[in-house]
């Protein structure tokens, strides 16, 4: 009861911080756009620190008062674009204008199976509810890239995760979208957290260059934090590089995007940042090659920060602690969600780490299966794959031939959710070409270029509790470590029996092995699963000194599974989205983990952004409309921390 009453006051709180005009959190909302602020200057009080003292001009805050106003930054007035930045989606909401007329009726076909084809299919059904969808999946199985299994040991059984296996709570869009799926799929009693207090949170690790480094972080104690980094070879750069990025001058304005490796060489003056720290992190989300990957699109806030302050470093300290630089989209997108989800799911998940579900991550997939499978308007097409994709300038409908012995199907709309270079082959030049996948087609090119990479995840489970030699989430590792610590070409390591518990009815210790990545591109050929096992435990005896036999074990390939977002990312989104609406007028949009993020959460957000767009602005929407907004930032007030709760 007493738990009931605090989670309300909680998320009312949050609610009214988003939405009551007379919340002094909204109130303080400010853009930091040149437009409205004169910049901001320091000053030595009379203790001769430095002080902010930031000026706005803008309107009076009091309704119909336009008149000019200078006001301190420690007034927390709220120029008004923040009232319409916030009045916007709240306001849309409740005039939301159903494109797709009641007595019409719309044919949906989404092409793919996984998370985002799914949970497309699952907005679709739930805001355009009168609408036909059928979902085309290649293959037998549902879910894609998220893939749980339970395995019988002795004594029990486990869950293996081959795909993704936690979700990390946020209170921005993305994590706010998969806290309403879980609620839409009645999810919650499945979920299992990890606290912000265990090993798995406080401790990480990298493996540099023969040993296990703890990442400094706020788990540990600051004395322990500045030896690490004053002495270990994986982190010594840091303190140099820091005053270096303080000082060094911003970008020149004709660049419009460099590799992450060029930006933290450009920043902070060295190389160590990139090739023993940064690439590790890459390794761990992307498996890819810092050299290669994008600034912009990866670490759109760093590269905004440095656009507006000339430096991260100088950027944070203007801020100052209670202002949080925001993404526009993402705040949002929260306004129009804090209010929808169920306080005890909000509260719980917030109040956690990283979280599962007690049949691991796949629990997702199979609700999602379930609840469209009830659903007469949605037909399933299993093992049948799309050859090719035109439009019918007849029916201006899209036409979809299959691998089924039918004639071509017409859809009002089609939603790839195919990795770029799949939905490019899809599409002839001359109208009959089919989708060969040795012959990708041209059109759409942009979209032909995002690379993926290929990763092999080896799951190991061993019954003693005792084999690990430290504890926490697992440990990544750099592009500089040397060759013969890591010929396996392994990307890193992760503990997953620390990570959740209370999935296995069993003890004992759960490892994944990650190998290849960008490692293994331009490779003709994999390790097959039992060499995979041999490699992984080779990595494993070398780096953490783990001999003993697992008795479990499975390893998969996954060819292509993380699509690269190099430099030029956004520019060949840009490109694909005036082809989509020139060459299909508005009937073929995409979705998915090749565009917009590479995570759960960011698919599931990718397809409901769309979904709501094409229910409620713009039957025509191509999915790539969002591109550059995820760069626009706006300074907000920092969310005040959540009350600690007991769950
Ligand atoms: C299974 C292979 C994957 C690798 N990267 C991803 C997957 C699914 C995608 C990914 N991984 C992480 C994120 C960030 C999400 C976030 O928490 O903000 C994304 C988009 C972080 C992450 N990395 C690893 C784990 C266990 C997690 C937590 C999320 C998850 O369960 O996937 C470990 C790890 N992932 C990869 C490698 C090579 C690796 C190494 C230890 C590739």
């Amino acid at each position: 009861m007493r738990t009931q009453s605090t989670e309300h006051t909680v998320v009312l709180l949050l609610r009214q911080c988003y939405i009551n005009p007379s919340c002094q959190a909204r109130r303080g909302w400010r853009t930091i756009s040149s437009a409205y602020r004169t910049p901001l200057q320091l000053q030595r009080d009379t203790f001769g620190r430095l002080q902010r003292r930031t000026y706005y001009t803008g309107r009076n805050e009091k309704p119909g008062d336009s008149t000019t106003y200078l006001k301190r930054t420690e007034d927390r007035y709220a120029p008004s674009i923040f009232d319409e930045l916030l009045k916007k989606p709240i306001v849309h909401n409740l005039l939301k204008k159903p494109q797709y007329d009641e007595n019409s009726k719309p044919e949906f076909a989404v092409l793919g199976g996984g998370i985002t084809g799914l949970s497309t299919a699952h907005y679709l059904t739930k805001n355009i509810p009168h609408a036909n969808v059928t979902i085309y999946e290649s293959t037998d199985r549902l879910g894609g890239w998220l893939s749980s299994e339970r395995v019988a040991v002795d004594g029990g059984d486990i869950v293996f995760e081959q795909g993704p296996r936690s979700l990390r709570p946020n209170e921005n869009g993305s994590g706010l979208t998969v806290m309403e799926l879980i609620q839409d799929l009645d999810l919650q009693d499945q979920i299992l957290t990890t606290p912000k207090d265990s090993a798995s949170a406080r401790n990480r690790y990298i493996y540099y260059p023969d040993k296990l480094v703890k990442l400094p972080g706020p788990g540990t104690n600051l004395f322990t934090n500045l030896f690490s980094v004053l002495t270990s070879p994986a982190l010594n750069w840091i303190p140099m590089a820091l005053w270096r990025e303080y000082n060094n001058p911003g970008r020149p304005p004709s660049m419009d995007d460099e590799s992450l490796y060029d930006f933290l060489l450009r920043r902070l003056g060295t190389s160590e940042a990139a090739d023993k720290a940064l690439s590790a992190g890459l390794h761990g989300i992307y498996a890819g090659d810092i050299t290669q990957l994008s600034v912009k699109s990866l670490m759109p806030l760093v590269w905004s920060m440095e656009r507006k302050f000339g430096s991260i470093m100088k950027g944070w300290r203007e801020l100052g602690p209670r202002i949080a630089w925001k993404n526009t989209a993402d705040v949002e997108l929260g306004v129009e969600l804090i209010g929808k989800i169920e306080p005890s799911i909000f509260v719980r998940l917030s109040q956690s780490s990283v979280f599962s579900f007690k049949e691991g991550i796949g629990a997702i997939p199979v609700a999602l299966e379930k609840s469209l499978r009830a659903n007469p308007k949605v037909q399933f097409k299993k093992g049948v794959w799309v050859k090719s994709l035109s439009f019918d300038h007849e029916t201006e409908n899209i036409k979809i031939t299959t691998s089924e012995n039918v004639p071509p199907a017409l859809y009002t709309k089609v939603i790839s959710t195919l990795s770029g270079p799949n939905t490019s082959s899809i599409i002839p030049q001359d109208g009959t070409a089919l989708r060969s996948p040795n012959q990708p087609q041209t059109h759409l090119k942009p979209l032909a270029d995002i690379h993926s990479v290929t990763v092999m995840v080896v799951n190991l489970y061993f019954p003693s509790t005792t084999v690990l030699p430290v504890h926490g989430f697992g440990y990544l590792i750099p592009r500089a470590i040397p060759f013969d610590q890591n010929p396996e070409c392994a990307l890193g390591v992760v503990f997953d029996s620390d990570t959740i518990g209370n999935q296995d009815t069993v003890e004992g210790t759960k490892l994944t092995v990650m190998l290849g990545g960008h490692w293994w591109d331009g490779m003709d050929s994999y390790p097959e699963s039992e060499e995979g096992v041999i490699m992984a435990r080779n990595v494993i005896a070398r780096h953490l000194g783990i001999t003993d036999e697992p008795t479990a074990t499975k390893a998969g390939l996954h060819k292509n599974c993380i699509p690269q977002y190099t430099v030029g990312h956004e520019a060949r989104l840009l490109a694909a989205h005036d082809e989509l609406k020139e060459k299909f007028g508005g009937g073929l949009a995409v979705a998915g983990n090749s565009y917009a993020g590479v995570g759960l959460s960011d698919c599931v957000r990718g397809a409901r952004d769309l979904v709501m767009g094409l229910a409620y602005k713009n039957k025509k929407m191509t999915g790539l409309e969002n591109v550059q907004t995820h760069t626009q930032y706006r300074a907000l007030p920092a969310p005040p921390p959540l009350p600690a709760l007991k769950y």
